[in-house]
């Protein structure tokens, strides 16, 4: 998100003036009053003090597209949010204005595009900014995962009644109530797949980050007696009390599971271990299914990730879905990094197809007591289910 609010003080009197002059343009005047105040260089990235609300912010409570191009065009920053966190997309989404709401969404994309493109492979230092910065939550060591994996975490259960771990700093790393988007994320990933059906041999998983275990459990319960169980369940976890929990639990001691100790970069992103990844994938062929749910790990990370999917999925029913939680407390943005996602899928050779559920749960006061930081705001979770394109 971007946080470019400039103080007065430092911007000459002069550009000062036209800033003002935007705002005010942004509101009532026509649009070739804005397009000259752009041209004459004012800077459509200033933000009021009383609102925190920039000139697209003006333009986008107006409904007028045009206004909103020029903003655009000119360099207005479609993701600057004002004092609530909003930015003009969700003036947008208020108003019902869908036209205006496509016009940022689509910068938001077409700019995010172009930094990733800019920026070259992906390097978790490639951030600039004016771009999203996507972390599941922020700073502490909810924003660094080398940090996060040295943190002391907790398991407890929260006011809602349902289990949860929590990090050192008490940012919530699993939630109980994400239990039903599991239990979607498996159902859209076995039940249709070859593999998975009566009298098949079963499915090969690679789960990434265990938490709770939740997803774990609903993969190992798919089998019915006449459903097969996974035939290999491949776990990587990295942070040392989650692997302990696992061996307590008894998670390692079952049939066909295999635990990955370490960082899925440790394994992935290592061509001379790749192979003992796959050992888990009849003939090294790739897993029928792959799900990713980290901590503490940016976009930039989940993109790397994407980038080795041609290397472990099975190329012709593989199936792959991530925790899409990126952005998400903020409606355009999390509209933004999803189709951010989808566009570099497809640069790797997969197509996505997004499954709306709705998730009231999340929504409960009572799910957040004792956690520092809500990392969900929406009623709606858009899952993604990956294939490799046929060719
Ligand atoms: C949100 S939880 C996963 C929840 C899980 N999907 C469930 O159903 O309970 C994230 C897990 O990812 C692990 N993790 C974080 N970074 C990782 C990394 N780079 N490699 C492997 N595991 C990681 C964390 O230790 C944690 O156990």
């Amino acid at each position: 998100m971007s946080d470019i609010k400039m103080d007065e003080a430092h911007l000459p009197t002069d550009l000062l003036e036209l800033a003002h002059r935007l705002l005010i343009a942004a509101q009532a005047a026509p649009a070739s009053e804005v397009q000259k105040l752009v041209e004459a260089g004012a800077p459509t990235w200033y933000q009021d003090d009383s609102l925190g609300w920039s000139a697209l912010h003006y333009a986008a409570e107006r409904k007028e597209p045009q206004i909103l191009e020029i903003l655009l065009k000119g360099g207005a920053i479609w993701n600057s949010v004002d004092k609530w966190g909003r930015t003009a997309g969700e003036v947008c989404i208020s108003l019902g204005d869908e036209e205006g709401w496509e016009i940022i969404r689509n910068e938001g994309i077409r700019s995010e595009m172009l930094h990733h493109a800019l920026a070259g492979p992906s390097s978790p230092q490639s951030d600039s900014s004016t771009n999203m910065k996507l972390k599941a939550e922020d700073k502490t060591s909810a924003g660094d995962n080398l940090t996060f994996l040295k943190s002391k975490l907790t398991w407890d259960v929260g006011k809602d009644g349902k289990e949860r771990v929590l990090d050192a700093d008490g940012n919530g790393v699993m939630m109980g109530w994400e239990e039903p988007l599991m239990v979607e994320h498996v159902k859209l990933m076995t039940h249709d797949h070859p593999n998975a059906q009566p009298g098949a041999e079963g499915m090969t998983i690679m789960n990434v980050g265990f938490g709770l275990g939740i997803v774990d459990r609903l993969f190992q319960s798919t089998q019915s007696p006449s459903h097969p169980k996974p035939l290999n369940h491949t776990i990587i976890e990295a942070h040392p009390q989650v692997l302990q929990y696992i061996k307590d639990k008894g998670v390692d001691k079952l049939p066909g599971v295999r635990i990955l100790e370490g960082r899925w970069q440790d394994f992935l992103l290592d061509p001379e271990r790749l192979g003992e990844v796959l050992q888990g994938t009849p003939g090294g062929m790739g897993y029928d299914a792959i799900f990713v749910d980290t901590f503490a790990e940016g976009y930039e990370d989940l993109k790397a990730f994407f980038e080795v999917l041609p290397d472990i999925l099975e190329p012709e029913n593989g199936i792959f879905s991530f925790w899409n939680g990126l952005g998400a407390t903020n409606a355009t943005i999390y509209a933004v990094s999803s189709s951010l996602a989808e566009l570099h899928l497809e640069d790797v050779g997969l197509d996505t197809t997004w499954h709306d559920v709705l998730i009231p749960e999340s929504l409960r006061e009572e799910v957040w007591k004792g956690v520092r930081r809500r990392y969900w705001e929406l009623p709606g979770y858009k899952l993604p289910i990956a294939k490799m394109k046929l060719m």
